[in-house]
């Protein structure tokens, strides 16, 4: 039989059963050693230890808004139970973007995409970014008003800040749209990320009567913000404008005095009515701390366009960072206008409609209405602890 010619030609010798021995133990060490390393190592690519996701889930993090948008499941389920852990190795981020990121990964294609930032003159690449990855939040800083006091002016000025988006529109939610809902009027927000204001603007809230108790519904953390001019300026202003839209209305004087002789104002036209601030004003304090509510010069918005956003930008917690170099003085518009912005290729000035010529008011008409107004300002300033030097 083969065995037994195998048998009986391989002997086994003392030495050769040393060697067996040898590599039987030899055989199980490596044996041993391979299902240690596989233990240890080979399972990773099969079950990724959390240390190696949470670094992979980061790098990708930092890879850019676009990636992010393609992160896995696991990433995500990864942050999620970080978060629910309070580890804050690994931030959990969904679609709030921080700003460097936005910035290394949205090109021209973004900026194009912000139609709106570009046509108000600084489509900031951060800006784009929150349009397109942003939430639509219900405001947190309204212009509230006043009608004719700068408040475009104040709106364009500010949206120029990254951290600040605003509604180009006047939504007229607290005034005439309010039965449409708190989700229709978010809905026209613009998007905006996690660390920007939202902001809208409408000049008739301010003297509306219900609009401090419904905007004080929305949230009383809202911040307020109202440009105030000479309320005889401001009159005149309002009525410049009523006239280039129905040139056959009675003249100023006609409709701003009961009695002219007798120095009676007619306080029931509105052009005059806006103009009693105080009067306003106690019903918003009724709902909210004068704190809460910032009051811009008009005046000092034309002379000083940068001093008034300086303080602006105070009021709404933001970084200053519109200043003197944003803005030039357009001797042909007579008003501050706004410098070249880094993506646009033309300085912008606020439409014909704002800084009309005035029509002409006789200067006794002027001083009457002056002397009226005297101790509603007067009270005014001794309110917000401001004198606006109106007399
Ligand atoms: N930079 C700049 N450019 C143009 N106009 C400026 C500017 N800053 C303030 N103003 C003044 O803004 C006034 C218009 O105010 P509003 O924007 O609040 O008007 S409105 O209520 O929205 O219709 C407008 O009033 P009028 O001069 O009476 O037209 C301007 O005096």
């Amino acid at each position: 039989m083969a065995y037994r010619v195998l048998s009986s030609r391989v002997a086994p010798s003392s030495s050769s059963k040393f060697s067996s021995r040898f590599m039987f133990i030899f055989t199980l060490s490596l044996s041993f050693t391979y299902v240690c390393y596989s233990v240890l190592f080979c399972s990773a690519p099969v079950m990724p230890s959390s240390r190696f996701e949470e670094q992979r889930c980061a790098r990708r993090d930092s890879a850019g808004a676009k990636k992010l948008l393609q992160r896995s499941a696991a990433c995500t389920e990864t942050n999620s139970s970080q978060s629910k852990l309070g580890d804050t190795a690994v931030p959990l981020r969904t679609l709030s973007l921080n700003r460097s990121e936005l910035t290394r990964t949205q090109g021209a294609g973004a900026r194009g995409a912000d139609a709106s930032r570009s046509k108000t003159g600084n489509a900031s690449i951060i800006s784009a970014s929150a349009q397109r990855y942003g939430n639509k939040k219900l405001p947190n800083a309204l212009i509230v008003g006043v009608k004719k006091g700068g408040t475009r002016a104040v709106l364009e000025f500010i949206r120029i800040h990254p951290d600040v988006r605003a509604l180009g529109t006047e939504p007229h939610f607290f005034d005439r749209n309010y039965d449409k809902g708190m989700d229709w009027y978010r809905g026209l927000m613009p998007r905006t990320l996690d660390s920007q204001i939202t902001m809208e603007k409408t000049p008739s809230y301010f003297v509306t009567h219900e609009a401090p108790r419904r905007i004080a519904t929305m949230s009383q953390d809202t911040k307020l913000i109202v440009v105030v001019r000479n309320p005889v300026t401001r009159a005149i202003s309002d009525y410049t404008q009523t006239l280039s839209k129905k040139p056959d209305i009675p003249s100023f004087e006609e409709l701003a005095f009961k009695n002219r002789s007798q120095g009676l104002v007619d306080t029931s036209w509105n052009a005059i009515r806006i103009g009693m601030y105080i009067l306003h004003l106690e019903n918003w304090l009724q709902y909210f701390r004068i704190s809460q509510i910032h009051f811009v010069s008009g005046e000092r918005l034309i002379t000083d366009p940068a001093g008034e956003l300086g303080r602006v930008q105070d009021f709404l917690g933001l970084k200053r960072i519109i200043t003197d170099k944003h803005f030039y003085f357009n001797r042909t518009k007579g008003f501050p206008c706004l410098k070249k912005p880094e993506s646009s290729s033309t300085p912008r000035c606020l439409g014909k409609s704002k800084g009309r010529t005035h029509v002409q008011i006789d200067q006794e008409v002027i001083e009457q209405l002056r002397d009226f107004y005297r101790p509603f300002n007067v009270k005014f300033y001794e309110t917000v602890g401001h004198d606006f030097r109106w007399d």
